[in-house]
């Protein structure tokens, strides 16, 4: 299998890892909610309490993880992680929790994965600090109430959308996460070549930062690859000739888009004639799974103006027209046929 140099998911054996920030002052962007953690994190730290439940949600490699992790290191606390789909039943829940020390994270990723059986174990907790078990079976069954240590909960979810409300109503600190500017992700290039001990221009960075899709983790990876590209073809340093050069070869465009955002655009375009289409048809059609589509590809072509989510479905907008270069059949004269057909 090849490194998907381009797609924000994640791999298992974090290759990222390196580059993470480790504190707050570290992180770079997110200014509204870096500014809203710090006063949550002092105040709870002056009370000596533990912070309220935190919810951050927002496309992958934005740094959900990451601010988790920073929270429960500037609070001073332990930090627990696990995720949505890894908690089966409500007894791995309950041991997780009854094991948290005072005050510490306990982080559950794909929150919105939980099975809901082990989300209703999850309320109580959330809201009382207590666990409502159920010991023995039938008549004899009885509920015994366990008082949990007061921790703060830090879930994280690409599709807040998908969350039930309860659960989502009971985290008192919501944070949506949004994409990075090119200024904020230029810092993150030249933070990380500075963490790589890489040579890096200014210029350099800035083409590497403009390509990557607004997520820090795509800078991170594709920062590693102009540099192989740098070590081999140039003379060490990422000028930003290399970095187009290299970016390029990766078929990486100008806006940043990777050949899979292409294909998607160019769908939409050719066969359906711009839309609307619905979501299922085109992860059909790219033989991707309808969450990558909605997660990881759309949110970005959305955030350029490319493409709009409609009711009917998806429709390219005239931003996404120009980009892939394509006349849309609305404007062009008669007799001009041929490129639009209709679907079979
Ligand atoms: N603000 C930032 N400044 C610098 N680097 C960052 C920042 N945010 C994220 N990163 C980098 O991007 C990588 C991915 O971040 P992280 O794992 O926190 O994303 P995530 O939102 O949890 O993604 P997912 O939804 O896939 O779990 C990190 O390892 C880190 O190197
Ligand atoms: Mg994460």
């Amino acid at each position: 299998m090849t490194e998907p140099i381009h797609s924000p998911d994640r791999l298992p054996d974090d290759p990222d890892a390196a580059l993470r920030p480790k504190t707050l002052a570290e992180f770079v962007g997110q200014e509204a909610a870096r500014d809203n953690l710090r006063v949550f994190i002092e105040a709870a730290k002056g009370r000596s309490e533990a912070m309220d439940h935190t919810l951050f949600f927002g496309p992958p490699g934005l740094g959900k993880t990451t601010l988790a992790q920073i929270i429960a290191r500037e609070l001073g606390v332990g930090f627990r992680a696990t995720s949505g789909p890894v908690i089966a039943k409500a007894g791995d829940l309950a041991a997780l929790l009854t094991n948290l020390e005072p005050n510490d994270v306990l982080f559950i990723d794909e929150i919105h994965r939980l099975n809901p059986v082990v989300e209703e174990v999850l309320y109580p907790a959330m809201e009382d600090r207590a666990l409502d078990i159920i010991i023995g079976e039938g008549p004899s069954a009885r509920s015994v109430r366990i008082d949990l240590p007061p921790f703060t909960l830090v879930g994280a979810t690409t599709r807040q959308g998908l969350l039930t409300t309860p659960l989502r109503d009971r985290f008192g600190i919501p944070v949506r996460l949004v994409f990075y500017t090119e200024d904020e992700l230029m810092r993150v290039v030249t933070r990380g070549a500075g963490l790589l001990g890489m040579d890096i221009a200014e210029e350099g960075a800035r083409e590497i930062a403009r390509r990557s899709r607004g997520t820090p983790r795509v800078a991170g990876r594709l920062l590693r690859r102009v540099r192989d590209f740098a070590q081999v073809k140039g003379q060490g340093t990422v000028t930003a000739p290399i970095a187009d050069e290299a970016l390029t070869r990766l078929e990486i465009d100008q806006l940043g888009l990777d050949a899979m955002d292409r294909r998607y655009l160019t769908m939409i375009a050719t066969t359906y004639k711009g839309g609307p289409v619905g979501v299922e048809t085109l992860a059909a059609g790219l033989a991707e799974p309808r969450d990558t589509v909605e997660e990881v590809i759309e949110p970005y072509l959305i955030q350029l103006g490319l493409l709009a989510r409609t009711a009917r479905g998806r429709c390219l907008n005239d931003g996404g027209w120009r980009h892939l270069g394509i006349t849309p059949p609305s404007q062009q004269g008669n007799g001009q046929e041929g490129l639009f057909r209709d679907p079979e």
